[in-house]
């Protein structure tokens, strides 16, 4: 099957070499072909040019796209878009004044979802996440991350971490999956996190690995949440199954997880609401992505991740949505790239950078997904007819999305 893309007005983040990331003023670039043509054909990138140089090619399917811009699909590499129903009336709590932190004490928060999840049959799990996926999908998302850490038992876990392989079977986005045990002590070992702790390395890693369900491991640190110790305890025994770490780090406090990650050689360390001088210089000496969810601190109104200071410092950045019921019920990149423009100060490109192959990067994706280039997944979204790319992030609320195509697939 051949597809051909004509007439596009602008195809961005055209890569002839594509590089594993970008760092620093490098974010600033995004390079591009105005009035270009692009070769799909079955599920990769063939061929791409300016129409000038367009070949004679018989195309099974064309599709015009004159005033439309086309740019690979996002990457989304921080979901945990695999959970058991919603969590609307905390968001009332924190409306009528209740924290974050003092829900969670209640007994809501994750030990909330995590109770939903382990009433749910893998089946009601899985339709539920389906029409989340497909959502997503829809807005452009075509790489994907999702974590485990609603089930808080070995049966749970391995339930959210099968349900988000059939979805990786089932639809044609690439799904990477991390295993997220440590997300919360559940209420069975309250009191008892080195129980916990113990389960989790002892009973949930061994089957996870056995199963080979999940590509990475992570772990909330955090105060009240898991410590540094603990993080290091894990991340070594994770070790021994191959699991590379992307962690949960910095939502509200500095501990030290951004050290410890990058003691570990974890892929990303995400979160980063709090930034000290010396996570900084730590991760300019490191292979980690840091990566910010700025629709986390729009929903919860906490600061936004400094990834002005982070880019102006020579470090990567990637944006990803945090799409869960409690800290960021929204799975669209396309707020996430707008509010990074809009709250973060990153210009469109920096934004399109770090939602595109900094976002595959932080899960490993660079080789397949992230960029225009030759061999890669053809995974593109087309907009509707827009002035500039500028515009996608300016007119935040609206879906400048006129089609998506999914591994060669066309989403209408
Ligand atoms: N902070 C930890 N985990 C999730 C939120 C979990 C929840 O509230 O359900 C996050 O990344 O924001
Ligand atoms: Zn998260």
């Amino acid at each position: 099957m051949k597809l051909l893309l004509r007439n596009i007005k602008e195809l961005l983040q055209v890569r002839e070499e594509a590089p594993l990331k970008v760092a620093g003023t490098a974010m600033k670039e995004l390079p591009s072909i105005s009035n270009a043509w692009l070769l799909i054909e079955n599920d990769i990138i063939s061929d791409f040019g300016a129409m000038a140089t367009l070949p004679k090619i018989s195309a099974d399917k064309t599709i015009d796209c004159t005033g439309k811009i086309v740019l690979p699909s996002w990457c989304d590499s921080h979901t945990h878009l695999v959970y058991a129903g919603n969590r609307e009336q905390e968001f009332v709590d924190r409306i009528n004044g209740l924290s974050y932190q003092e829900i969670a004490e209640k007994g809501g928060g994750i030990l909330n979802s995590a109770k939903k999840l382990q009433e749910t049959s893998e089946d009601s799990l899985y339709a539920q996440s389906a029409a989340r996926l497909e959502e997503v999908m829809r807005l452009g998302t075509g790489a994907i991350e999702i974590k485990s850490g609603y089930g808080l038992t070995t049966q749970a876990e391995l339930k959210m971490l099968r349900v988000a392989k059939r979805l990786g079977e089932n639809y044609p986005v690439a799904i990477k999956t991390t295993f997220l045990g440590a997300h919360a002590v559940p209420a069975a070992y309250k009191g008892d996190k080195e129980g916990y702790l113990n389960l989790i390395i002892s009973e949930m890693l061994p089957k996870v690995a056995a199963e080979k369900l999940v590509d990475y491991v992570d772990i909330f640190c955090e105060e009240g949440y898991f410590s540094v110790e603990d993080t290091h305890t894990l991340l070594s025994a994770a070790n021994g199954y191959g699991l590379i770490p992307k962690i949960h780090v910095n939502q509200f406090n500095a501990i030290g997880g951004v050290q410890a990650g990058v003691a570990h050689d974890a892929l990303s360390v995400d979160h980063l609401e709090v930034v000290t001088n010396d996570d900084v210089a730590v991760l300019k000496n490191s292979n980690t992505m840091p990566v910010a969810l700025p629709s986390c601190s729009y929903f919860l109104s906490i600061p936004y991740t400094p990834g002005r200071k982070l880019i102006d410092a020579g470090l990567p950045l990637a944006l990803a949505t945090d799409y869960n019921p409690g800290s960021t019920p929204s799975g669209n990149m396309n707020f996430v790239v707008a509010t990074a423009c809009i709250k973060m100060k990153l210009t469109p490109e920096e934004a399109i950078n770090a939602a595109t192959i900094n976002g595959a990067y932080a899960m490993g994706l660079s080789h397949s997904h992230g960029s225009i280039t030759k061999g890669k997944s053809a995974s593109v979204i087309i907009t509707k007819e827009i002035p500039s790319y500028n515009y996608l992030p300016y007119a935040f609320g609206s879906n400048c999305i006129d089609k998506v195509i999914a591994n060669g697939e066309i989403l209408e």
